[in-house]
């Protein structure tokens, strides 16, 4: 596999396309041997550590503050899961709408944790965009990832559509849901927060919301410099940074 050129790495942010999001993620599994887990355990909990530096739960107006965590069929769904059990760690009080469930270790493993520390599932979502605001007081959109491609399919249209609606602010893991991984969707989701894991990825410079951070601090050095990634220095320990 030869080494990617990044055509934006003398940037201050680099910007990865959808294919050089997949040849990074393929290279920490295959060539640095991370397991799926491991990586998804610090992209989750990186994403709960973005939602609690840019709404942290005494700016709430619920105590705990109510958070719906929406979790899409892959990898970017797992994220959620993940996020969700932190963010009950941290004291909000997560809720979830897990709609297609794929039938792997992993991920009923992930949705067995949450149920053991009271995390209830949704068997249905509103249909109407009210409903979802006097639900919660924030919506975590872990629907879809880096591998979303086309028009969306059901039951995730509809989905997006009552999203689309909604007047609490929505934070997005990875990739806002709806949107070309690297062209953006101008009439899609118009996120509040954008939480891009590893690097961001091409269709972060169509983000408008109010806040972008950097989650994901999992890339050895050796990676980073080899595709030019040109990542920011978090400072110290934290595992999320303000790119915004
Ligand atoms: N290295 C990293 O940065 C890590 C990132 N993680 C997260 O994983 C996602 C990417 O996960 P992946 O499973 O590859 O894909 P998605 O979650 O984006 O979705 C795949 C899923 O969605 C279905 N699908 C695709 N297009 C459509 C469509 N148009 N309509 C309906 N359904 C669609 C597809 O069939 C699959 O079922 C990345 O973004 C990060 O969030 C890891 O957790 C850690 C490592
Ligand atoms: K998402």
């Amino acid at each position: 596999m030869g080494v990617i050129k990044l055509a934006s790495a003398f940037q201050a942010v680099v910007r990865i396309s959808q294919e050089e999001a997949q040849v990074v993620d393929q290279e920490l599994l295959n060539e640095y041997q991370f397991s799926v887990d491991q990586l998804m355990e610090l992209a989750g909990l990186s994403c709960a550590v973005a939602i609690g530096k840019v709404y942290p739960p005494t700016s709430m107006s619920r105590s705990p503050p109510t958070v719906l965590v929406i979790c899409g069929p892959g990898n970017n769904g797992g994220d959620g899961l993940v996020c969700a059990r932190h963010l009950k760690l941290f004291g909000y009080q997560p809720t979830i709408y897990y709609p297609k469930r794929p039938n792997k270790p992993l991920f009923t493993a992930l949705v067995t944790q949450c149920q053991k520390m009271d995390i209830p599932f949704l068997s249905d979502l509103p249909l109407e965009p009210m409903l979802i605001d006097e639900l919660c007081e924030l919506v975590v959109d872990a629907i879809f990832g880096f591998s979303f491609k086309g028009d969306v399919r059901e039951p995730f249209q509809s989905i997006l559509k009552v999203l689309g609606g909604v007047t609490v602010p929505i934070a997005s893991i990875d990739i806002p849901s709806g949107w070309d991984v690297e062209k953006g969707n101008a009439e899609g989701l118009q996120p509040d927060l954008l939480i891009s894991l590893t690097v961001p990825k091409k269709s972060a410079a169509h983000f408008t919301g109010r806040y972008h951070c950097l989650g994901g601090r999992f890339v050895p050095p050796a990676l980073e410099k080899k595709y030019q990634l040109n990542l920011p220095s978090y400072p110290d320990t934290e595992c999320a940074y303000h790119l915004q």
